[in-house]
């Protein structure tokens, strides 16, 4: 199922990326593309699989997006070296383990440059005391063949933390060594060598900008972390809020004191530079006080709304990270009116598939 994940095939199927964007963007005035590789396989850094029961034997599977016919997963080449030996490692020791084992439908991993894993495990069951003394051993036995593990159960109702439920990276930025808490169950960009690239390429196009920068969907400050160095003050916007406390401790651990987040919809914040409506959340915050010359958003697939794009368009300068380029075409139509695109950039974080993510800085018309 996975032959074609190979070093020889990576060029080609960059190079049907590069121009299916390129043909897709035909209508705009674009700069040459700008390409960041990834590493042709083990890029991934976290995978969720199915379990199947056969017997008293269990397997991984997944489903053919075609046939929705279910397949074997002994390895999976995209995912990380760690996920790969954890796969292995965790079904040999659960195989024989009736209280591990039985109902277990689910299992995802998440694993960091940095060497941590977090497995979380979920359950058609209850998980009683007996099924926490028992992760607590295969955890221990975990950890001495993976290095750092970390095991959640989840249940109907019930989340089991033995330790934590998150992991920590380190992401390496133009020299500097970034810290960030990723939270099982919470966004982080799936490719962490390809995030260090686009890291890399956003506070290149920001250097020297200086000014303030507002950040729509600014998940757990993966982005506000790494380009705080370029701007007065960086002001971050998210919804969830498991992702708004880890990037709160990721400015603590990073030692940044110029980054606040507020946990708003990016359409509630639209709502509030209108003075449309008032938020407690945003009590503390001046919102008059902000130089807006400069915006970052990296939205959901879905791209923006129309009252965010609205918003975004007052800005100078502009920082679009996307995942869908059906979506960021829509949005560019609208931008292009006001703004010139100076930089276009595909960043390969998903090898061998369909996705695409893309970098697009763009400033204000002069007319
Ligand atoms: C593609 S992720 C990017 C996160 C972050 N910039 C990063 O690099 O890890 C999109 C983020 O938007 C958040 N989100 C989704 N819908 C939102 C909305 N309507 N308003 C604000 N944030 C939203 C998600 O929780 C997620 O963290």
């Amino acid at each position: 199922m996975f032959s074609h994940v190979t070093p020889e095939n990576y060029e080609p199927q960059l190079e049907e990326k590069r121009i299916s964007m390129e043909t897709l963007f035909a209508e705009f005035d674009l700069p040459k593309t700008e390409i960041f590789r990834s590493e042709p396989q083990n890029y991934r850094l976290r995978a969720e699989f199915r379990l199947w029961h056969e017997g008293d034997d269990l397997f991984f599977i997944m489903f053919n997006k075609e046939t929705k016919e279910k397949f074997k997963v002994e390895s999976f080449p995209v995912a990380s070296k760690l996920i790969n030996r954890a796969m292995q490692v965790l079904l040999n020791d659960i195989r024989d383990k009736k209280v591990l084992r039985e109902r277990l439908f689910q299992v995802d991993f998440l694993s960091t440059k940095s060497g941590e894993l977090l497995i979380s495990m979920l359950y058609h069951k209850p998980l009683d005391d007996e099924w926490q003394n028992q992760t607590m051993a295969l955890r221990d036995r975990l950890n001495t063949q993976l290095g750092k593990v970390d095991i959640v159960g989840r249940a109907r109702k019930q989340k089991v933390i033995l330790d934590r439920d998150f992991v920590d990276e380190v992401l390496h930025v133009d020299g500097q060594a970034l810290k960030y808490q990723q939270v099982e169950n919470s966004f982080t960009q799936p490719n962490g060598g390809v995030n260090e690239h686009m890291l890399s390429w956003a506070k290149s196009v920001t250097q020297n900008l200086q000014g303030d920068l507002i950040e729509l969907y600014c998940g757990n400050g993966n982005f506000s972390i790494a380009l705080a160095d370029n701007f007065t003050r960086v002001l971050g916007t998210e919804i969830s809020k498991t992702s708004v406390n880890s990037a709160q401790l990721n400015i603590a651990s990073n030692n940044k004191d110029n980054i606040k987040i507020v946990r708003i919809s990016s359409e509630e914040f639209s709502q509030a530079m209108n003075g449309e409506r008032t938020f407690r959340r945003l009590a503390d915050i001046d919102l008059t006080d902000y130089n807006y010359e400069t915006v970052l958003v990296d939205p959901p697939r879905a791209g923006l709304d129309d009252d965010s794009l609205e918003l975004v368009s007052r800005f100078e300068r502009i920082v679009y990270i996307s995942c869908n380029p059906n979506t960021l075409k829509d949005n560019l139509k609208t931008l292009s009116k006001t703004h010139e695109v100076k930089n276009f950039a595909l960043f390969d974080q998903f090898p061998f598939t369909d996705h695409i993510e893309t970098g697009v800085y763009l400033i204000k018309k002069t007319n």
